[in-house]
């Protein structure tokens, strides 16, 4: 393909633009958390894997954590399985974990590792057993989290969070030149599978690994007043007040809670971004505005 002399200036002129973002961030580490809701259509799936596959060329080190909620629920769906959450978390039975393995350490892990190697990277997929990666323990969760007058201890099933991170295999891929990608399954002291909420991996994961960043890749443009408008630069107090008063709900309820966690646990700042938009994350990393919610 040869370009007119204008666009070949406007190439020109993004890739110098470009140069002062490349060298703060050469070396360092990005996690991405690429949502289910993020994975939509062909295209998109396309930018993104050509967005992380450049990040490894010019030197970041990309790492991907995966979801996968829509994906899951369709395939519950066609078995005749209702999907139930609360507060965000899938309510998970035996059956639903096996469903949930499937989908994410096997459909989805593999698609986002063969999207990304096609595009030239050098993707491997991992789920949290592979190198004992992610250990969890079952998330005790009280109806305080529901409406209920008098909270009471619900049992969601098989729904972990992360007790402690291993990221030996992670940073043996890294020093390898590897692309990880990360499906959200933990494993118990018992050896058991936990269905782990992705955006709390994604956090738990950008701390240890000392991440620059962490991107939450979403379906909406961001952390949105009641109104529709875009919030951002938000303290922890005013996110407390956005959850007290149901402005925060539902799956944004994880990703903000993981958001700020990974900021106090040392990662610089965590940033919720529209998946549905072409080349998102590029266009977080090499503007200075970025777009969607930042936190840091
Ligand atoms: N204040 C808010 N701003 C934006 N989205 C919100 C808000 N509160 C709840 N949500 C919901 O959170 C959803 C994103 O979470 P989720 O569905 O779990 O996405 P993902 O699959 O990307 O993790 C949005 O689509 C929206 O329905
Ligand atoms: C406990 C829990 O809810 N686990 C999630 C794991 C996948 C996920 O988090 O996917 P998204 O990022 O696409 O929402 C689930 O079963 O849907």
């Amino acid at each position: 393909m040869s370009l007119t002399a204008e666009a070949a200036t406007n190439v020109a002129r993004v890739l110098a633009e470009a140069l002062p973002y490349i060298r703060r961030f050469r070396g360092k580490t990005i996690v991405i958390k690429y949502g289910g809701n993020a994975m939509v259509d062909e295209e998109l799936k396309n930018s993104f894997a050509r967005d992380v596959v450049l990040m490894k060329t010019v030197g970041f080190n990309p790492v991907v954590v995966h979801g996968g909620g829509p994906q899951i629920g369709s395939l519950l769906e066609r078995l005749g399985k209702e999907s139930r959450f609360v507060s965000g978390m899938r309510v998970t039975d035996s059956e639903t974990m096996d469903v949930v393995e499937m989908v994410l350490g096997g459909l989805v892990n593999k698609e986002i590792v063969t999207l990304i190697n096609r595009h030239g990277g050098s993707a491997v997929g991992l789920t949290g057993k592979d190198g004992d990666l992610i250990r969890a323990r079952k998330l005790q969760m009280s109806s305080a989290a529901t409406d209920d007058a008098v909270p009471k201890n619900i049992d969601i099933g098989h729904v972990g969070e992360v007790k402690s991170i291993d990221a030996s295999v992670v940073d043996l891929l890294v020093q390898g030149d590897f692309i990880p990608v990360i499906a959200p399954i933990g494993v118990g002291e018992d050896g058991h599978s936990y269905n782990i909420n992705a955006d709390l991996v994604a956090g738990k994961v950008a701390e240890v690994l000392h991440a620059e960043k962490l991107l939450l890749l979403t379906n909406t443009r961001g952390l949105l007043s009641k109104e529709g408008e875009l919030l951002t630069g938000l303290s922890p107090t005013r996110v407390d007040e956005l959850i007290a008063d149901g402005t925060i709900h539902g799956g944004m309820l994880p990703k903000i809670r993981c958001a700020l966690e990974a900021v106090r646990g040392g990662v610089t700042t965590s940033h919720i971004i529209d998946g549905r938009v072409k080349h998102a994350v590029m266009v977080e990393l090499f503007t200075d505005e970025g777009i969607g919610t930042l936190i840091g």
